[in-house]
């Protein structure tokens, strides 16, 4: 496990403010370090020009271990990746953006979970199966984060995701992964799939 993940959490900062993912401050990334604290983005910082600085090391409770700068706050939403990392103990890193299709995509459905297209990018997300029925957990975007958070620990200690990822409702995608590059990679993969599911009913195409 990398001792210092905030160089790979940066440039994939970077890249999804390029795509229009994380405009202005919007979303944040973590990764775990060895004894389960994570590095997170501290809370307001442009995602497009992060540097090492902009990040805080918390506890999986939540407290302040590191900061580079005093005036660094943790993420607003760092108690979603405290919920995800105790339910996932496997998991090294979580990332949240914030693109326009993860926000359509929550308006499709009432519910609490969106169904996901037969496609082939699902292998991706760990989908194996021959035209998989797959659907994506959807969370209300609660003002309070905390409760947002109690909501996914609630959810998922009572029922596993198919896939590594969760929406909250007119926010983002948030994906987790075992390591920095796989957790890039879900996210590509989900934003990919928000995309096709707008483009698919755009021209009628259901599933
Ligand atoms: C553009 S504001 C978005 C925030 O409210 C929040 O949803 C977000 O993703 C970023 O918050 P942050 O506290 O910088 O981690
Ligand atoms: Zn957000």
């Amino acid at each position: 496990m990398n001792t210092d993940p905030r160089e790979s959490l940066m440039e994939a900062s970077r890249q999804f403010y390029q795509l229009g993912w994380m405009a202005g401050t919007a979303g944040n990334l973590s990764a775990r370090v060895e004894d389960g604290s994570f590095w997170i983005t501290a809370s307001g910082k442009q995602k497009g020009k992060l540097v090492a600085d902009d990040f805080v090391r918390v506890s999986l409770t939540g407290e302040l271990l590191e900061t580079p700068n005093p005036e660094n706050k943790p993420s607003a939403e760092t108690s979603i990746h405290q919920a995800i990392y105790s339910c996932f103990a496997d998991a090294r890193a979580c990332y949240h953006v914030h693109s326009v299709e993860a926000k359509l995509v929550t308006n499709f459905v009432e519910g609490e979970k969106l169904p996901l297209p037969p496609i082939e990018m699902l292998k991706g997300l760990g989908v194996w199966e021959e035209n998989p029925q797959v659907f994506m957990p959807v969370f209300h975007n609660h003002l309070q984060v905390p409760k947002i958070a109690q909501e996914i620990s609630d959810r998922f200690h009572r029922e596993t995701p198919q896939v590594p990822a969760l929406l909250i409702r007119n926010h983002g995608v948030t994906v987790w992964a075992n390591s920095a590059a796989e957790a890039e990679n879900h996210v590509e993969l989900a934003e990919y799939i928000f995309r096709y599911i707008v483009a698919a009913r755009q021209v009628g195409i259901k599933f």
